[in-house]
């Protein structure tokens, strides 16, 4: 690059903000667009599909150079921040018409990925920016959810894991570290790469910002803290006034579950394909609003472990389900909640449009009566006295028009009487219009020119139209001065004309300057009763999904678990909540899950496809949803309360880190005899199947020793070694468990009945045949079985290899079509057709 002072004066300028930037790219305003130079240009120009031009810039080459309008600017910096980059916006900050020289501009804003406000973003999704503080044997975390104004804070192991487990769970896109931050885990979230790393080294905490530490003295959350806070300073360029308290997060305080359990149990997004499609979260929601639906979220990420808290939801979810005239009541006014949390982030901006404001208002005269339906609720009594802000309600209701414009700059937006100046204004205006009308009718009569007209356009202003053929009535005592020449008209001004379009356009811009002030002014007043808001938003979330959890009861016949304080559990006809509700034609099977005080494992045998891992599935459901405070898919429910849930379900490869399904399997396994409790719950679901059979075995009897004899955990075992079966026969803290099949001519049907005892066999051959296998293939394999188990009876068995005739695919499926057909119920037509497709297919 040349050297610095041979550029023009603009170009020094911007070279100085990029200087002072270097990770961002810059959008340099100039006039009505943002321009990008230099490497920024080059890069933004293959990203947005952006076409690459130069400009000249004092030196001899011109300098590449790209653009994009400034109204629809939004649109590409919200795609960059999607690729994971900065942008620093310039803006010119005086009005260039009266600029000395060059305007003055500078960077008002900084968006980064996890600070982006995107106006069109999923309102129920959230996410984060996190600051990173390493305590040397420890990471203390904050978390700040920008669009709400949430903040947390966490103290976490110094490993991949937990802090993998951190980052991903709550979808953080970006992370504030010490430029001296471990080398090793920065790499690991580098490797995500759907995380920004920005570094700060500055980690006081300001003043204005104590506040939110919420009386926290923690050092290591006031480092972390503090970070944050300025990089939030630096790259926002504003005080941040919408932020709520810190909220001081202990994972132990809930029941705990790793994120691979969470996932694998699709807690909050469905395994299949991204999203909230299916997940427990999707299917329990039935909140009225957003905020409603956020916390629902987070209390199922979350779930309980004090009795009592739960006892506090649950006695409020039966007091609505069991008034379903209230419920519907309050569902009629929880209609208008709106969301308060992400208005205070606009509020605070000064971005909130008119219709915000309007529907802040409409809130406002809602809550105070979801509080009083929601008064006889016997566990929230603290709801009974909160501040509705009705001070606040009073303050600005009536001021808004019934249907405000989009945004403050049309005009329009306050009701007339609001304010003494503006009515006048708007009264010259007004008042300016008639008298051009009746100007209008006076010029026609003076001329006598009939299709006269007055007109207005931006560039011109006002002006009297008169066709070509009408030119000679207009005499030069009228005094018209000629405007602009059209091809069959001219366009001409008076005096008088002049001076009223003076009044006029100085009315109207005035009246757009001072709707703009008070409506800063109204933001303004809002802006001071934003931790009274959040309060209140926080309140109102609470009821709408405590709302949600009734309605969800009452719509599905579901019952109030029972907990207690011993070991025992009794679920009696479970049932899995989302299947149950997908299964249109076919019954979902409910089942009992019995374990006594002192059982420690339910080892379950049985065929594929026959219901295993559906069964485990929903008996940790049913304990998320009774620890969340739901009501459950059951006849009657007694439980203990868990403090954490193990699962090893289905395959799953890191792909993250790049290890094997049993790699993966193992150190799933052995995280949960690690940690796991005489109070935890522990889903395994085929443990050992990726190794040979009696490696696979061997572990898994081990296991299930370890956990039988050190831990004593409720653990569901499913296993297709029939083996292990015996130390249920042999053991009173094990016990078998079965699925029930019909077996009729090699065809099983499934019942999906859990009953006692072990599964006599593991139709593996029979499914198979489910699946179309080709005939000869299963009669082999049906060969190669009794042999082998004749060996096991002590016989000798020597598989040979045996070249088998290929199933010819095209017999099979005129087979199967026989199959299909009743020839009793064709018509003879029928029958013709039938037999001229076979004979088709036959010699195709
Ligand atoms: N209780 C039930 N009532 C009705 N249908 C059920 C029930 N349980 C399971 N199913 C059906 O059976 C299918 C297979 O169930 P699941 O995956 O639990 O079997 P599995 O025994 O774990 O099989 P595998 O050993 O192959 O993993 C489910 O997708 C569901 O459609």
């Amino acid at each position: 690059m040349a050297e610095k002072n041979k550029f023009t004066p603009m170009m020094q300028h911007y070279l100085q903000i990029k200087q002072e930037n270097p990770d961002a790219i810059i959008f340099y305003r100039l006039g009505d667009f943002y321009e990008m130079f230099f490497e920024d240009a080059k890069t933004a120009s293959l990203e947005l599909d952006l076409v690459l031009t130069g400009r000249s810039a004092g030196v001899e080459e011109k300098v590449p150079m790209c653009g994009v309008p400034h109204h629809a600017a939004n649109v590409y910096i919200q795609r960059l921040i999607q690729k994971g980059y900065k942008v620093a916006i310039v803006e010119q900050v005086e009005d260039p018409a009266l600029a000395k020289g060059l305007v003055q501009r500078e960077v008002i804003r900084i968006v980064t990925p996890g600070t982006i406000m995107d106006e069109n973003a999923d309102e129920k999704n959230t996410n984060y920016i996190a600051s990173l503080y390493d305590y040397q044997y420890g990471i203390c975390v904050v978390l700040c959810e920008m669009t709400t104004g949430e903040m947390k804070a966490q103290l976490i192991d110094k490993s991949v894991i937990a802090l993998q487990k951190v980052l991903l769970q709550n979808n953080v896109r970006e992370i504030v570290v010490e430029h001296s931050f471990d080398k090793r885990l920065r790499k690991m979230i580098e490797e995500l790469e759907t995380i920004t790393i920005s570094a700060m080294n500055h980690d006081t905490v300001k003043e204005t910002y104590q506040r939110l530490l919420n009386g926290i003295s923690d050092q290591r959350v006031h480092h972390a803290f503090g970070l944050l806070m300025n990089y939030l300073d630096e790259t926002q360029k504003r005080t941040m006034t919408h932020l709520q308290p810190v909220e001081m997060i202990y994972e132990q305080e809930f029941l705990q579950m790793d994120y691979a359990t969470k996932q694998n149990l699709e807690l909050t997004a469905s395994l299949r394909g991204s999203g909230k499609q299916m997940s427990l979260w999707s299917f329990m929601d039935h909140c009225m609003s957003a905020m409603g639906s956020r916390l629902l979220k987070k209390w199922i990420e979350y779930p309980l472990i004090q009795a009592a808290e739960i006892k506090k939801r649950q006695d409020a979810v039966a007091y609505l389900s069991d008034d379903f005239m209230i419920r519907d009541e309050l569902k009629e006014h929880l209609r208008y909640v709106y969301d308060l949390e992400r208005l205070g982030a606009r509020v605070a901006y000064g971005s909130a449009s008119p219709r915000d404001v309007l529907r802040l208002i409409r809130t406002l005269e809602h809550a105070p009566v979801i509080f009083d339906l929601f008064k006889g609720c016997p566990s929230y009594p603290e709801y009974r006295t909160i501040d509705t802000c009705m001070t606040l309600h009073d303050l600005i209701d009536g001021a808004i028009v019934e249907e405000p414009p989009l945004t403050v700059k049309d005009g329009g937006v306050f009701v007339d009487g609001y304010n003494e100046r503006l009515d006048e204004l708007r009264r010259i205006s007004r008042d300016g219009k008639s008298w051009i009308l009746e100007l209008e009718a006076r010029e026609r009569e003076r001329t006598g020119v009939k299709s006269l007209k007055i007109g207005y356009n931006r560039v011109f202003g006002y002006y009297i139209e008169v066709r070509k053929g009408n030119l000679e009535a207009i005499k030069p005592e009228f005094g018209y001065v000629r405007k602009q020449t059209l091809a069959n008209a001219e366009r001409f001004i008076t005096e008088e004309l002049k001076e009223q379009e003076d009044t006029i356009l100085h009315a109207q811009e005035e009246k757009l300057r001072l709707e703009a002030e008070l409506f800063t002014d109204l933001l303004n007043q809002i802006k001071v009763y934003l931790p009274k808001l959040h309060d209140l938003a926080n309140a109102l979330a609470t009821i709408d999904v405590l709302y949600s959890l009734a309605q969800l009861a009452g719509e599905n016949g579901y019952v109030r678990p029972q907990f207690h304080e011993g070991h025992r559990i009794e679920i009696i006809e479970g049932r899995h909540p989302i299947l149950e509700s997908m299964m249109k034609t076919k019954r979902y099977v409910s089942n009992d899950l019995k374990m006594e005080e002192e059982q420690t494992v339910s080892i379950i045998t049985g065929p594929n496809m026959g219901g295993k891992s559906t069964f485990m599935r929903q008996n940790a459901l049913l304990v998320i949803m009774a620890q969340i405070g739901s009501f459950v898919p059951a006849r009657s429910a007694l439980l203990p309360v868990f403090d954490q849930i193990f699962t090893r379900i289905g395959a799953s490869d890191d792909i993250l880190s790049g290890k094997s399904t049993f790699m993966v399997e193992m150190m799933e396994a052995n995280h949960a005899l690690q940690h796991a409790t005489e109070h935890s719950l522990i889903l395994f679901d085929e443990i050992g199947r990726g190794t040979s059979t009696y490696d696979g075995m061997a572990l898994a009897q081990a296991m299930i020793e370890y956990i039988d004899a050190n831990i004593h955990a409720k653990t569901l075992f499913s296993t297709h070694y029939h083996e292990l079966t015996q130390l249920g026969e042999e053991n009173e803290t094990i016990r078998n468990l079965h699925v029930e099949v019909h077996e009729e001519k090699d065809e099983v049907t499934f019942l999906y009945r859990m009953l006692d005892g072990k599964a006599d066999k593991s139709y593996g051959i029979n499914v198979a045949r489910l699946a179309k296998l080709p005939e000869i293939v299963l009669q082999r394999a049906r060969q190669l079985l009794e042999g082998w188990e004749l060996q096991g009876d002590g016989g000798i068995y020597q598989p040979q290899m045996m070249v088998v005739e290929k199933e010819d695919p095209q017999m099979r499926e005129i087979a199967d079509m026989i199959d299909m057909v009743d020839i009793n119920t064709m018509t003879p037509m029928e029958a013709m057709s039938f037999l001229y497709e076979l004979k088709k297919k036959r010699s195709a």
